[in-house]
């Protein structure tokens, strides 16, 4: 088993357990269900920038990347920043994530906030709207394409918006359907851990125009973005590059006011 099967397969087994312990009726009556979502997709079609902050604290890939932050400061450092939006990992066991940082994280600022999850159940997208999320990740490598159209559909008509990843054109071939807002191309590959912006750069041509573009993971310098831009991307997410600075709110002003002089 890779990486990635490993995930899916804890990962299915926590939804399981989690549903028996918290009924959809009460994720239903949390204070955010009713919340009124903003729109990452808008604020990246009108962002010189783009810039989408993560809250990672670790990874399989890098093991520990920071520990000693608390979300709301890195929240909050990225809000003033001058970020888009923020992705807020969840998972706990690979990634030292948990809904909580999104509740957190979702209290201290006010800009779209993704809820970074493998989801493989409508149960998490219920649990992303409850805990404030305004968009939900659906990783096209381990999703079927009914499961992205089931899944994306249930994300819009709870409001949330979906940002589809994918790593090469056979996932992004299958997965095309109108209830994406946006399509991620994840320059690491999540088997291998193999980083490259071509990725990026060979799959842009393939995304259509209705659906904004984001480039994922490895990016670490302005010429990166620079050099992304003229293929169309209007949405840059970046972690690892922010975190693992001791500020990570200070790492994301200098770069997002670099990326606009
Ligand atoms: O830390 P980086 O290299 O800047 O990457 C951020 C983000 O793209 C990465 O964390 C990510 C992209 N897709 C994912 C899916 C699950 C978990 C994590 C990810």
């Amino acid at each position: 088993m890779n990486i990635l099967d490993k995930i899916i397969f804890d990962k299915k087994r926590e939804v399981v357990l989690k549903k028996s312990i918290i009924p959809v009726s009460q994720l239903e009556s949390s204070v955010f269900f009713g919340r009124e979502t903003i729109s990452l997709s808008q604020k990246l079609k009108t962002s010189s920038t783009g810039i989408i902050a993560e809250h990672k604290r670790r990874s399989p890939s890098k093991s520990i990347i920071n520990q000693n932050f608390t979300v709301e400061e890195v929240a909050k450092g990225y809000e003033s920043a001058g970020a888009c939006g923020i992705s807020v990992l969840t998972d706990g066991k690979y990634f030292g994530g948990s809904l909580d940082d999104l509740l957190l994280a979702r209290a201290s600022v006010n800009i779209p906030l993704l809820r970074k999850e493998f989801i493989v159940d409508e149960y998490q997208i219920l649990e992303a709207k409850a805990f404030g999320a305004d968009l939900i990740l659906l990783i096209a490598a381990v999703l079927t394409r009914e499961e992205i159209k089931l899944l994306s559909e249930f994300a819009k008509k709870l409001g949330l918006e979906v940002l589809l990843e994918v790593h090469n054109q056979e996932e992004l071939e299958k997965s095309i359907m109108p209830t994406l807002d946006m399509i991620g191309v994840n320059n690491r590959n999540l088997k291998t851990f193999e980083v490259s912006l071509d990725f990026s750069k060979q799959l842009a041509s393939q995304i259509p125009d209705d659906f904004v573009k984001v480039s994922e993971s490895g990016i670490s310098s302005i010429e990166a973005i620079q050099e992304l831009k003229p293929y169309g991307y209007k949405g840059f997410l970046i972690g690892e590059n922010f975190m693992k600075t001791d500020n990570a709110g200070q790492a994301a002003t200098e770069f997002i006011k670099n990326l606009s002089l």
